[in-house]
């Protein structure tokens, strides 16, 4: 018998005398965003490493302390890898540092954090999978993560510094959702989330920015701990090319999000564990106890509906799409009642789905991605949306099936308000950049769980008003435990939770806009029909996407009207593609005496809410307040 020597030498060799060798073969220096590239072949010498410092000094000084001398020091890379050590920044607090030994020296300057700059969504993916437990690669290529113990946003946790200016400009009190704190409390809380930040081995730093419209677009940082919280918004805010990176500077608004760890409840005006606080004078907010990324997200919403009506700008919590031939739509709506499934259409571009502002020059997103619910998410009713759940896109609180990591999007065990982030270019239709002309139509979305409003009725500009400072939805709580009433919401300009002054400044800006524009109002109720909740059923989404389509195309401005009791709203008798007799929620209800009753219910707790608006003035105009007062429920 033969000995044989095994030889493994069939095949080309490689390229490497070692297996580093190999690995280092395998990576490419960079042409990523956290680097910048301009640079490289400039003649001006050092010029990049000189940026570099500048970008980790900026990033010390937004994590400095303001009771020390200096900030942090930072380096670039994760610890665990080798890390740059080139690029380490110290930022004076100071412009005389001391020379001499500081006796009052701590480990908390010894120490270095290291910085995460504007990971790749790949690099997030591994940070995630290796550090943050509950974070899976789903069947699509999806980073499945847990939130923790909020998986909502915490609006009565919510803080707003009251000092002399906003004292004066912002709307506090009954109704509003600016709860207030001083100056001194939110700096405890700054140090707190600075602290807990800076004792981190690492923390990820987002620079991006909001807003499409180049004039308004505002620059953010976000200092989080967690690669969840980074690859969210990284998702959600607009992302910078390498060279408006490079050239980024220092941002207009900076989020410590210190997540997961708690606020001091010992701290003055803090009620729970969870503390969510924002200060406009320094332009900063802090995130103390809630690892819920929609707090960042809405967080810098509530901003721009401080810094844009300064610029005569209205901000709009709305979805918005536009026709091939230009025609823009304004979806309104509170949380569930469709604005993210309603402007996702194949038919037309998506402008974005959540969050816009209206200026003398159209319409401009304020985000890069789209937020979408993915409670019961199916491929046919929402083909869109299911697509873009792919790599990149960050699913939350989903519960999938251990081996296959196939999602059930039925599966409500750690929430109902399961969501996915994903870029807006994940939507095939997306309009890039996310601009567009003046708005033809404005759509005002109510789910109404009771069952008595039309599915749809065209709205003259004192009823879009009425319908936009009520805000109405109503939902209804708890699915598990059988049938319960629903339950009326109503939330000023369809986003109370985020607005900073009072509605009626809002409400006068988009009567001034509509009227001006010429655009036309309409009320979708995306809710029930044929009986309240437990009776009815909600509205097929394939009829009230016909519905849209017909306000879309024109065909519903021109169609015949009747006028409803109570609500005094105009419908139409007919509509191609729809069963006649479901127009008007009358003919859906067997029992029409508990369709009056409740009808009369729903304009009782309308008018009730309206109450607090009847003492103010909506712009200049005398004639349309009362015309705005007299279009709510007549009865
Ligand atoms: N007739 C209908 N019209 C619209 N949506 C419907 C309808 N029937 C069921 N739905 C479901 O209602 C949900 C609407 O949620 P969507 O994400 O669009 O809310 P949203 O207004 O964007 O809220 P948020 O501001 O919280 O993001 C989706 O899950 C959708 O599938
Ligand atoms: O902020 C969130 O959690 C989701 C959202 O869009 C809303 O509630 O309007
Ligand atoms: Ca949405
Ligand atoms: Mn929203």
């Amino acid at each position: 018998m033969k000995e044989e020597i095994c030889h493994d030498d069939s095949s080309a060799p490689v390229k490497a005398q070692t297996v580093d060798e190999l690995h280092s073969l395998q990576q490419k220096k960079k042409s990523a965003p956290n680097t910048p590239i301009k640079g490289l072949n400039q003649s001006a010498f050092g010029s990049e490493v000189d940026r570099n410092k500048q970008q980790l000094q900026s990033i010390s000084a937004s994590l400095a302390s303001l009771t020390r001398e200096t900030g942090p020091k930072v380096v670039k890379g994760d610890p665990s890898k080798q890390a740059d050590t080139t690029n380490v920044a110290h930022a004076s607090q100071f412009q005389h540092q001391h020379t001499t030994p500081n006796l009052n020296i701590s480990d908390s300057s010894l120490k270095f954090t290291h910085i995460l700059y504007n990971l790749s969504p790949a690099d997030l993916y591994e940070q995630a999978i290796q550090y943050e437990k509950g974070s899976f690669i789903t069947s699509s290529g999806a980073l499945a993560t847990l939130s923790g113990a909020k998986t909502g946003r915490s609006p009565r946790d919510k803080r707003v510094v009251k000092d002399e200016t906003t004292s004066d400009e912002l709307w506090w009190g009954k109704g509003s959702p600016n709860i207030e704190m001083d100056e001194q409390t939110f700096l405890v809380n700054r140090e707190r989330a600075v602290d807990y930040l800076c004792s981190l081995e690492k923390v990820l730093v987002n620079d991006q920015f909001l807003n499409w419209d180049p004039n308004n677009r505002i620059k953010v940082r976000i200092v989080s701990a967690r690669a969840y919280h980074s690859l969210f918004m990284h998702n959600m805010c607009i992302r910078p090319t390498p060279e408006e990176l490079e050239n980024f500077g220092t941002p207009d608004f900076t989020i410590y999000n210190a997540g997961k760890f708690p606020c001091n409840r010992y701290t003055h005006y803090m009620t729970s564990s969870t503390s969510i606080d924002l200060n406009l004078a320094r332009r900063e907010m802090v995130i103390l106890g809630t690892q819920y990324a929609g707090e960042m997200k809405k967080g810098l919403f509530s901003l721009m509906h401080y810094l844009m009506p300064k610029r005569q700008i209205l901000s709009l919590h709305s979805g918005c799409n536009m026709g091939k031939d230009g025609d823009v739509a304004l979806f309104f709506g509170l949380s569930g009642t469709g604005k993210t499934t309603l402007s996702t259409d194949h038919n037309r571009y998506l402008i974005g789905d959540d969050e816009h502002c209206w200026s003398d020059h159209g319409v401009s997103n304020i985000e890069g991605g789209c937020y979408a619910k993915c409670i019961d998410l199916s491929r046919e009713k929402e083909p869109d949306i299911w697509n873009a759940i792919k790599f990149g896109t960050v699913l939350e609180n989903v519960v999938f099936e251990e081996h296959t990591r196939e999602v059930d999007y039925t599966d409500k065990s750690v929430t109902e308000n399961t969501r996915a982030a994903y870029p807006i270019e994940y939507i095939p239709n997306a309009k890039i950049p996310c601009v567009g002309p003046h708005p033809k139509n404005v759509i005002l979305l109510a789910c109404d769980a009771f069952g008595v409003l039309p599915p749809v009725s065209k709205l003259n500009l004192a009823q879009t008003m009425y319908h936009f400072i009520s805000g109405y939805t109503a939902l209804v709580a708890g699915t598990e435990d059988g049938i319960k009433e629903p339950t009326a919401t109503f939330s000023a300009c369809f986003g109370a939770a985020f607005i900073m002054l009072h509605p009626t400044k809002y409400a006068a800006m988009l009567a001034e806009k509509m009227q001006k524009q010429g655009a036309t109002g309409w009320l979708v109720n995306t809710g029930w029909s044929g009986g309240s909740y437990g009776s009815g059923s909600r509205i097929k989404l394939a009829y009230t996407r016909k519905i849209i389509d017909a306000i879309h195309s024109g065909e519903l401005l021109n169609a015949n009207y009747m006028k409803t009791e109570v609500f005094g709203l105009e419908i139409p008798t007919e509509l191609e593609g729809i069963p006649s007799e479901i127009l008007d929620p009358m003919n859906t209800w067997r029992n029409k005496d508990a369709y009056k009753e409740t009808l009369l219910k729903l304009g009782g707790l309308f008018r009730k809410n309206f109450e607090v608006f009847a003492n103010y003035k909506i712009g200049a105009d005398n004639n349309l307040t009362e015309e705005i007062l007299a279009a709510g429920p007549n009865f």
